[in-house]
């Protein structure tokens, strides 16, 4: 199958990006977009994120090939089932979630019938809304797809060769274990972050406001990740909750040891964990994994 009309659900940073992408890369293909909030469109609208942002759902999606919702993870399900009574035979519809089990799920009930190939692009920043999206988001960043194991092979590949036509290269995975990776290498990071801000922010008293004076270094980074979206990542745990209680059992594990070497004056212990992470550091950064947020700015502000 081609895909010549492309609709999006949501305009927010995901959204957005997909449309300011697809228009810029892929100028062949229509693109339509809807969110429901009317602020949203508006400035949608103002920023060009799609060909054509529509007043209602029915006409951003009546004459797709693919849809693609790009809302919260929670939201998810409301948005298939406010998309199904519109859809023409044949539309295919896909997601950018965070999670992709329940998801998928949630997709697959709402939308009976219909042909859904769930997709996570593996990008981001801490930033959202309508102002947030750019262009070059996708660019050499995975895109995983997670089709059930009846999804017909032709809209696969379809999805598969937009999200290259975005920039993105694309892996398919089964969704339990991308939940689980992600789990890993997003969620309890996110949730780390989200906690160490936190635990900091609580301790100003006991510090008298030298947390926020000296957070140049490793703390501003974190800073970074604990500004992320607070609905989007509610959802996130809230969705994924089975693979990342599994992680964060292991992570608590993996503390309560470097809590005991500390104790323990056991430098051994620390010092081959540090020099096994910095290994893992350089490993990454050769494989070219942070060329794109150096190129684009989308680390420190
Ligand atoms: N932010 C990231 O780094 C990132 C990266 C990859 C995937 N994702 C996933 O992408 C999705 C969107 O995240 P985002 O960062 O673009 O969020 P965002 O807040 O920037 O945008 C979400 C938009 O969805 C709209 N919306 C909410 N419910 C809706 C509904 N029922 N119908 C129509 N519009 C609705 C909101 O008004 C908002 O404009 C999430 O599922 C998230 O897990 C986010
Ligand atoms: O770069 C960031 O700020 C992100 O948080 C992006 C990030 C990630 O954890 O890598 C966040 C959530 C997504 O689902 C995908 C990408």
């Amino acid at each position: 199958m081609t895909i010549e009309r492309v609709a999006i659900i949501g305009l927010g940073l995901i959204g957005g990006s997909i449309g300011l992408a697809a228009r810029a890369m892929q100028p062949e293909v229509a693109t339509t977009g809807w969110d429901a909030d009317s602020d949203v469109r508006a400035r949608a609208t103002q920023r060009g994120l799609v060909g054509a942002v529509c007043d209602s759902v029915a006409d951003a999606v009546g004459e797709a090939d693919l849809v693609i919702l790009c809302v919260p993870v929670g939201a998810m399900g409301y948005a298939a089932e406010a998309i199904a009574p519109h859809l023409r035979p044949g539309t295919v519809v896909s997601d950018v979630g965070s999670s992709k089990r329940s998801v998928g799920e949630a997709l697959t009930k709402a939308l009976p019938g219909a042909v859904v190939i769930p997709a996570h692009p593996v990008a981001g920043t801490e930033k959202s809304g309508p102002d947030a999206g750019f262009a070059e988001l996708f660019r050499h960043r995975w895109c995983i797809l997670t089709p059930g194991k009846d999804a017909p092979q032709d809209a696969i590949e379809a999805v598969s060769a937009f999200w290259e036509g975005l920039g993105a290269k694309v892996e398919i995975m089964d969704a339990d274990h991308h939940d689980l990776v992600l789990a890993v290498t997003s969620h309890i990071p996110h949730l780390i972050a989200y906690t160490i801000v936190g635990t900091a922010s609580d301790l100003e008293d006991v510090t008298r406001g030298e947390v926020i004076k000296y957070s140049a270094g490793g703390f501003r980074d974190f800073t970074r990740i604990a500004a992320s979206n607070p609905t989007m990542w509610r959802d996130v745990f809230l969705s994924n909750r089975d693979a990342v209680l599994e992680v964060l059992g292991r992570f608590t594990e993996d503390l309560s040891l470097l809590q005991r070497a500390i104790r323990n004056g056991d430098g051994d212990t620390l010092f081959d964990l540090f020099d096994r992470t910095r290994t893992i550091r350089r490993s990454i950064i050769d494989e070219g994994q942070d060329d794109a947020r150096a190129d684009f700015g989308r680390g420190d502000h």
